[in-house]
């Protein structure tokens, strides 16, 4: 089956400055795939190429198979970065006037309007005017619009930022349930921990390029080496001096070590000196937001990154 969205050597200058070359990936029907990347990598430059918002100089978009300039507005739904609706609308109104915007029937949107502000904590808002909302009560809004017409194809710029941590997960179980009813969706996130709850897979970007693309099992496999966590009174210069040690952070007597990629964790753990001070040890995977960490300030050569 083709893949909803396809994007091939998108590339963008501005004035002299390219700031995305070469982006590269797929989102397929009833995928959640995460775009993410440090402040300014270039994941809004790409969202809003692939929106027609701003065209882009070099690279192909196609949607469901077929080549477009860009994808085609009534069949996605978007949420942008930029939040901000009409002040002095009623929210129904609102609703019901996106809906329209995609030609989608306007008695099934009043009901999937009403159905979906019950779910995101809003019932009875619906004949407030938008002014009469708090930040995060609108935003709940904007999201509804972005899917009242039943996209194909939803993209999510930064959907959980301002959100309280209810609000967060509501967002998140509405997401889950339109990719199972086979919405391809494309969400940009700077929340490591949600991403790896809610996405499938995932690119990331740095400084306009790609340097990671896959499934979060890949990633995490291929990527995440390992960490050691210690409870006890050590020397950091002791741990620095420990095999396989790549670096220590150190806090009270916590003490994280940072593994290389080759360890073999039974040999590794075997060899320990009898005379460190042991209360706790815990080892696991670093989490994707180390691996953002380690990406962003360039602690990765690109040798490791792992390709499509
Ligand atoms: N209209 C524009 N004119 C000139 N430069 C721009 C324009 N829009 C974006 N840029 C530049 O392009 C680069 C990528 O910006 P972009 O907004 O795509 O980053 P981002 O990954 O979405 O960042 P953030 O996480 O901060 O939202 C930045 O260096 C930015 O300054």
């Amino acid at each position: 089956m083709d893949p909803v969205l396809k994007v091939k050597g998108l590339g963008k200058a501005f004035k002299d400055k390219k700031v995305i070359s070469d982006i590269t990936f797929e989102v397929h029907k009833g995928e959640i795939m995460a775009i993410l990347g440090p402040n300014g990598a270039g994941k809004s430059t790409s969202i809003r190429n692939i929106m027609g918002i701003m065209y882009p100089d070099e690279g192909e978009i196609s949607f469901l198979g077929e080549q477009v300039k860009h994808v085609p507005r009534a069949k996605i739904g978007y949420l942008p970065e930029e939040r901000g609706l009409y002040k002095s609308v009623k929210v129904i109104d609102l609703l019901l006037y996106f809906a329209d915007l995609k030609d989608y029937p306007l008695k099934k949107a009043r009901e999937r309007a009403l159905d979906l502000l019950k779910k995101l904590g809003l019932e009875g808002k619906d004949k407030s005017s938008i002014e009469e909302l708090s930040k995060g009560m609108a935003q709940k809004v904007q999201f509804i619009a972005s899917i009242i017409h039943e996209p194909e194809l939803l993209i999510l710029d930064e959907p959980f930022s301002g959100l309280d941590p209810v609000s967060q997960e509501l967002f998140k179980k509405e997401i889950k349930q339109l990719a199972n009813n086979g919405t391809a969706i494309l969400l940009s996130s700077h929340q490591m921990n949600i991403v790896e709850e809610l996405c499938d897979r995932l690119f990331m970007i740095h400084r306009g390029q790609k340097v990671i693309y896959g499934s979060l099992d890949e990633v995490k496999r291929k990527f995440a080496n390992f960490k050691c966590t210690i409870i006890g009174e050590n020397e950091l210069s002791v741990l620095e001096r420990l095999n396989n040690v790549e670096r220590v952070e150190q806090t009270g007597d916590r003490s994280t070590l940072f593994l290389t990629k080759d360890v073999q964790i039974n040999d590794w753990i075997r060899q320990l000196s009898a005379e460190l001070d042991i209360q706790e040890l815990t080892i696991d995977r670093i989490s994707l937001h180390e691996i953002f960490i380690d990406i962003a300030s360039d602690r990765l050569n690109g040798k490791e990154f792992l390709n499509a």
